[in-house]
């Protein structure tokens, strides 16, 4: 494994060509970066050092890989590499040594903004995977965003994680999920003032269109897909369905941050640390017709209902307070939750590659296809799962299922519905209209 690098503007091709449906016949440029060489070039003297340069536009990193692994970049007189983005080496002899696990590749989409930012470097830690397993990080921006990734990539590589062994920007997905194994969607268009909720998930449909097809082309065969943006459940179904060689049961959409408010609102209530809280399920959309399951949780191995014993409470105040924690908080911080979403996609993924504990669930929305509660099929729904640690999952059947909690699953999923008939006309019956409610909100949204 060697690490490239490079450090040219992007051109003036337009911010719509990173986001075409289908590929464009030359990448509008390729960069790849490399981090965290220096500190590995000082800790092991018998490792094979090269020094290389990979820098920008498209042909240089063909002609690169036609390079031998000797000193050229910066020794070549290039300027658009610099420091430590010049140098690579190669640590497969160090890797060895320290019988780490073999480098896993983790593909980020809107890598510049707020989540992203505090989640690169959790993954970079070793917080996220582990401490024996280093990665590879590949990181999605857009013309808009590249000067800001190239800051995050720098920050990185300032951070001196020793896990961190490669970071690569780029603004195309064809080119940045290359045989990646995980792909944290997070990138996404806000609603903009004025901006109809069937709009946006139609904006937003293009981006997951061609990421999707992305994913399809060029990504691990069995990666796993954590879509974040919004409306992330929709946006999940469009990824999914344009990877048709991938399983659609590797596509989660984000309702891990709602199962931690649900569980701190519990907590709060039952006067209890968060960690006697369990069960706990999410079911549904990622908006405020999401279902916070106050049936099946429980405090300290007991019922939730039998421990707080105020029906009125859970069925109206907890769960409007964890539909809404979103724009509640945003009405505080003025910008949406970026520090809670990061360490719960960091909780969702280690969900995913640790064992779950025995007897206890978590929630994540996933393709609804052969489910057992009898919600309709073809959506991504949030449910709960069980998995053995090895990146799979299995739904759980031993949950308990009354009038209250099915009512609002259907109504959440009549809105998911809606949703897949604005975003995907081609399942329209005749008399089914691209009608999306009012009750269509995310989080944070008023
Ligand atoms: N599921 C969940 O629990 C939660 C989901 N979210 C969602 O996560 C997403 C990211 O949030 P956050 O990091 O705070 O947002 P930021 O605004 O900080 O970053 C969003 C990124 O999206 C990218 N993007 C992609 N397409 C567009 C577009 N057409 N217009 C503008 N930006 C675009 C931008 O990067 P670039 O230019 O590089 O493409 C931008 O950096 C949002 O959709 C948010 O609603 C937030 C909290 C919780
Ligand atoms: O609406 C948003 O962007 C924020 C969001 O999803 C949340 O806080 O759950």
């Amino acid at each position: 494994m060697a690490f490239m690098a490079a450090g040219a503007a992007p051109s003036s091709s337009s911010a719509a060509s990173a986001l075409m449906p289908t590929r464009p016949e030359t990448s509008p440029l390729q960069f790849f970066h490399a981090h965290a060489a220096r500190r590995a070039l000082f800790r092991s003297p018998s490792r094979t050092r090269r020094s290389q340069l990979v820098c920008s536009l498209d042909a240089t990193k063909q002609a690169v890989q036609e390079q031998s692994p000797t000193v050229k970049g910066a020794a070549a007189g290039r300027t658009d590499c610099f420091g430590v983005f010049c140098t690579t080496y190669d640590l497969r002899e160090e890797e060895e040594t320290k019988s780490w696990k073999k480098v896993v590749n983790v593909a980020l989409s809107g890598a510049a903004g707020m989540i992203s930012n505090h989640l690169l470097f959790k993954l970079a830690s070793g917080e996220v995977f582990g401490p024996d397993q280093p990665i590879a990080l590949r990181l999605l921006g857009s013309e808009r965003s590249f000067q800001a990734l190239e800051g995050v990539a720098m920050e990185l590589e300032d951070s001196l994680y020793p896990l961190l062994r490669e970071v690569s920007i780029g603004i195309d997905p064809y080119e940045v999920f290359e045989d990646v194994e995980w792909a944290l969607l997070i990138g996404a268009k806000p609603r903009g003032p004025g901006m109809e909720r069937a709009d946006l998930l139609n904006i937003n449909g293009q981006i997951f269109a061609q990421q999707g097809k992305a994913l399809n082309a060029v990504a691990s065969r069995n990666v796993k897909v954590l879509v974040v943006g919004n409306p992330c459940n929709t946006n999940a179904l469009i990824c999914l369905k344009n990877a048709p060689d991938l399983p659609p049961k590797n596509f989660h959409a984000l309702t891990r941050l709602d199962e931690n408010r649900a569980k701190c609102q519990l907590a709060l209530k039952a006067g209890v640390f968060y960690d006697m809280i369990s069960n706990m399920t999410i079911w549904g959309n990622h908006s405020t017709t999401q279902v916070p399951d106050f049936l099946n949780a429980r405090i300290d191995g007991k019922p939730a209902r039998q421990v707080i014993r105020d029906d009125k409470w859970l069925m109206e105040e907890f769960t409007k307070t964890v539909q809404k924690r979103g724009g509640v908080l945003i009405q505080k911080w003025g910008r949406s939750s970026a520090a809670s979403t990061a360490v719960s996609i960091g909780d969702a993924i280690r969900s995913l590659i640790t064992p779950t504990p025995e007897g206890d669930w978590f929630s994540s929305a996933v393709y609804t296809n052969g489910n057992p509660y009898g919600i309709a099929e073809d959506i991504v729904f949030s449910m709960p799962g069980r998995s053995k640690g090895d990146g799979d999952y299995e739904l759980v059947t031993d949950v308990v299922i009354d009038g209250f909690l099915w009512d609002r699953i259907k109504k959440s999923e009549a809105e998911l519905l809606a949703e897949k008939r604005c975003v995907m006309p081609e399942c329209m019956q005749d008399d089914e209209l691209c009608e999306i409610t009012e009750d269509t909100m995310l989080p944070g949204e008023k």
